[in-house]
């Protein structure tokens, strides 16, 4: 089953200088779907156009038929300075409209699987980048959404870290959750994602699985890297 389906003819910052142009594609239940482009591709603004953040867009985008919830984990943390970890989690399960009693178990267990347990009631903006990543991450997976939207989450996590996130992913996953997730990292893309959106000035250069590229790019063997990089020499 459909969860996103995202038509944007045209989105920028203001009306008079359009960034991105034409993105249309679906993500299904379970689906992983890669956003992959060079710097100034247009990855960001997608992300922004598809959860309203972005000033200008002209088309639609509809999860689950205007039903839907996502999750936004942004690449740099959006944290709140005078608010712990803990009453973090109490503002967003209640704006997920949860009880902190409900989700307390689930609270726990994700504090244990990111290493915060010790840091409940410490202030989350004197953390590191890492560790603020991991807040988000906990924040977003207590929604339990319907689709995932991460910004490059592979920059900054340590390997341990990466491994327990994509764990989660996956079990989201086998619960009907589609991803979209933007990152330069190809390697972890590659063996990860279902499907790609290759992007290049602000429009679509490609979509598909692995293999669908490789045939786009007429490089049977080729890597994601190596389709990347032929896209960039046009
Ligand atoms: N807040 C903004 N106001 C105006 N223009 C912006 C703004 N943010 C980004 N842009 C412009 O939009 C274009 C696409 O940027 P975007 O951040 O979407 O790229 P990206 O693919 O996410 O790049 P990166 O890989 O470097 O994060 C760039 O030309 C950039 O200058």
């Amino acid at each position: 089953m459909t969860v996103i389906v995202v038509d944007i003819q045209e989105g920028g910052y203001s009306s008079n200088e359009i960034i991105v142009k034409d993105i249309q594609f679906e993500i299904s239940e379970g689906e992983l779907v890669g956003l992959i482009g060079p710097n100034g591709a247009g990855k960001s603004t997608t992300i922004r156009s598809i959860i309203g953040l972005l000033p200008h867009v002209m088309g639609d985008i509809s999860i689950k038929n205007g039903k839907g919830t996502y999750s936004y984990i942004p690449e740099q943390p959006i944290l709140y300075e005078e608010l712990t970890l803990n009453e973090h989690l109490i503002i967003a399960l209640s704006s997920y409209e949860k009880n902190m009693a409900d989700s307390q178990q689930e609270i726990d267990e994700l504090l244990k699987k990111f290493r915060l347990e010790d840091f409940i009631h410490k202030y989350p903006t004197s953390f590191s980048k890492g560790m603020q990543q991991k807040v988000m991450l906990i924040l977003s997976f207590l929604l339990k959404p319907d689709i995932y939207i991460i910004d490059e989450p592979f920059i900054g996590l340590d390997p341990i870290a990466i491994k327990d996130f994509l764990e989660l992913i996956n079990q989201e996953r086998t619960r009907g959750a589609a991803v979209l997730m933007s990152t330069h990292v190809l390697d972890s893309a590659e063996r990860i994602c279902d499907r790609f959106i290759l992007l290049n000035k602000g429009q679509i250069s490609t979509i598909g699985t692995l293999e669908q590229i490789q045939e786009q790019y007429t490089l049977p063997q080729g890597t994601l890297f190596d389709c990347f990089h032929k896209m960039m020499q046009g």
